[in-house]
Formats: structure tokens, C-alpha cells, sequence
């Protein structure tokens, strides 16, 4: 199973590596708007699902928020230690 830090190390390097198939690295070349788009989005259907659909659903839109905001942090070259320096 994937665990938030796996799904970081894995976004790092495909970000590092400029895969070209990789949905990852073109949304960080979109850049910071177009991935806060996303973020919101994301954070509304999670909202939804959480209020209106079974735990799986909300689950699963919560894993979608969880993605887009790593590609937000990739994008605006934040990394997992400067958030959790400020947990
Ligand atoms: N966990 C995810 C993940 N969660 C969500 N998403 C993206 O978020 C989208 C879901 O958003 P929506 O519900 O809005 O679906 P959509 O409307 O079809 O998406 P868009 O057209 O708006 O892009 C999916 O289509 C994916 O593009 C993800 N994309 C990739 N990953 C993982 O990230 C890793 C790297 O992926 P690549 O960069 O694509 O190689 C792999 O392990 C993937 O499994």
C-alpha cells in the first residue's frame, strides 16, 4: 500500500527526472494557479463525498486532495519538511 511519504518520494523524482508521460510533471509545468485550481476542487469533492457518499468515496476523493497537494507543494518548491516544521 502507499503511504503519503511513498507518494512523495515518487512524485520528487518524476518531477527530477522531467518524465514526459507523466501527468505529474504537466501539471507542475502548468505551474501554481492551475494546480490550486485543482487543490480547491479536489477539496470540495471531498467535502461532498464525505457528507453525502459512503467512507470509500470520501476516501477516495481524499486521496485525490492528498496528490494535488503534494503537486501544489512540488510546484511552488515546497517540500515535506518545511510543512512539517509546521505541524
Ligand atoms: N495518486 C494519483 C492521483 N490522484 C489523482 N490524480 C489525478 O487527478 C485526477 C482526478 O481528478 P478528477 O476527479 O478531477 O478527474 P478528471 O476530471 O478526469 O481529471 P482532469 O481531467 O481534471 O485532470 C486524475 O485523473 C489524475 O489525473 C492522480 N494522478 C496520479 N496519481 C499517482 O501519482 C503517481 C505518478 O503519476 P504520473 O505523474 O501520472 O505518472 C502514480 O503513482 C499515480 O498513481
Amino acid at each position: 500500500m502507499k503511504s503519503f511519504e511513498g507518494l512523495w518520494a515518487e512524485l520528487t523524482a518524476k518531477v527530477e527526472s522531467e518524465a514526459p508521460d507523466s501527468g505529474t510533471v504537466q501539471a507542475v509545468n502548468r505551474g501554481v494557479h492551475h494546480v490550486g485550481k485543482k487543490v480547491v476542487e479536489e477539496a470540495a469533492e471531498a467535502w461532498m463525498a464525505a457528507e453525502h457518499e459512503s467512507a470509500e468515496r470520501a476516501a477516495e476523493e481524499i486521496s485525490q486532495l492528498l496528490y494535488h497537494v503534494q503537486v501544489l507543494m512540488l510546484a511552488r518548491g515546497i517540500s515535506l519538511d518545511d510543512v512539517y516544521a509546521k505541524l
